[in-house]
């Protein structure tokens, strides 16, 4: 059976009268990279800094490497890699005096300059933080979440700022810890992003799970029906069905080359967007 490392059941909380999240559940195993996704505002960074130890929650259980966070020791931060949503101020020490100082506080740190290569800080090594670019600094962000070798490792919202290639790159990054067995849990708001890396995804709405699944099967198999969609006169028709083929060759046969032909199959974005609205008792679009 597969190692448990996370296991979340009934987490509630609340800021004074506020509740920030109401009733989630779930479960990350080794090995595995779990994206939690969610509109602004739903409660991912707060269910992510609970798991971190980093807040206190106001009910459930939590489970992270065996251990409740809100007790655990420096063993266990120690086997934990976090890159917060926020850096907060850029310091004034090199990229390379940075990593080494924290590299020297882990019993099984990665070397420096491995971790330089892996997030393509190889020729900044020797700047100041604070003078580089704000996705430069966000790489230093993820350099400093994986030099000390974690178990489990937290991502929130790591590629915000990152142009299309370092988003590629950081991609490439993530697939090399994955297959070196690091656990991952990511947010992001890049639907892309949870398509390519994750191996299972939970999208939080309105303070509870409203989704859970694999990127091929969440929002169910009616979400990847794939549509058909052309132009008819004055008039753009679409239809959804499971046989696009057998549409557009019907479409052929009475209109000879359909105009603005198109089959198109919901992309993850699609489906979750309809998950969200959904939830808020809106009708999909
Ligand atoms: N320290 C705090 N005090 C009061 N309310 C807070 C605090 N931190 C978060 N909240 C509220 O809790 C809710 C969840 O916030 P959280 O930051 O967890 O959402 P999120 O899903 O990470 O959002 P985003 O995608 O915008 O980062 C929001 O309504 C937020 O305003």
């Amino acid at each position: 059976m597969a190692n448990r490392l996370v296991e979340v059941q009934h987490l509630r909380k609340s800021y004074g009268e506020h509740v920030a999240i109401d009733d989630v559940s779930l479960h990350i195993d080794e090995g595995e990279t779990l994206a939690l996704l969610g509109p602004n505002g739903a409660g991912k960074s707060t269910t992510i800094e609970i798991l971190e130890g980093y807040r206190v929650r106001s009910g459930g259980e939590v489970r992270v490497l065996g251990e409740d966070p809100q007790h655990a020791g420096i063993a266990w931060r120690a086997a934990l890699g976090i890159v917060l949503q926020s850096s907060g101020e850029a310091s004034v020490a090199t990229v390379r005096e940075e990593l080494r100082g924290l590299a020297a506080l882990y019993p099984d740190a990665r070397a420096v300059d491995e971790v330089l290569a892996v997030v393509g800080l190889e020729e900044h090594a020797g700047r100041r933080i604070a003078s580089l670019s704000g996705g430069q600094q966000r790489r230093v962000d993820v350099a400093m979440g994986i030099v000390g070798r974690p178990r489990l490792l937290f991502l929130d919202e790591p590629t915000t700022g990152f142009d299309a290639e370092a988003r590629r790159g950081f991609w490439a990054l993530i697939r090399s810890l994955q297959t070196d067995g690091t656990t991952i849990l990511l947010t992001t708001h890049y639907l892309e992003e949870a398509a390519q890396l994750a191996d299972r995804i939970v999208v939080i709405a309105d303070r509870r799970v409203a989704a859970e699944g694999t990127p091929a099967t969440i929002g169910g198999a009616d979400a990847r029906v794939p549509i058909v969609r052309w132009r008819e006169g004055d008039a753009v028709r679409e239809q959804r069905t499971r046989e696009p083929g057998a549409l557009v060759a019907s479409l052929a046969a009475r209109l000879g080359e359909p105009e603005a032909l198109e089959v198109v199959r919901p992309s993850l974005e699609d489906v979750y967007l309809d998950i969200v609205r959904t939830d808020r008792g809106m009708v999909a679009a």
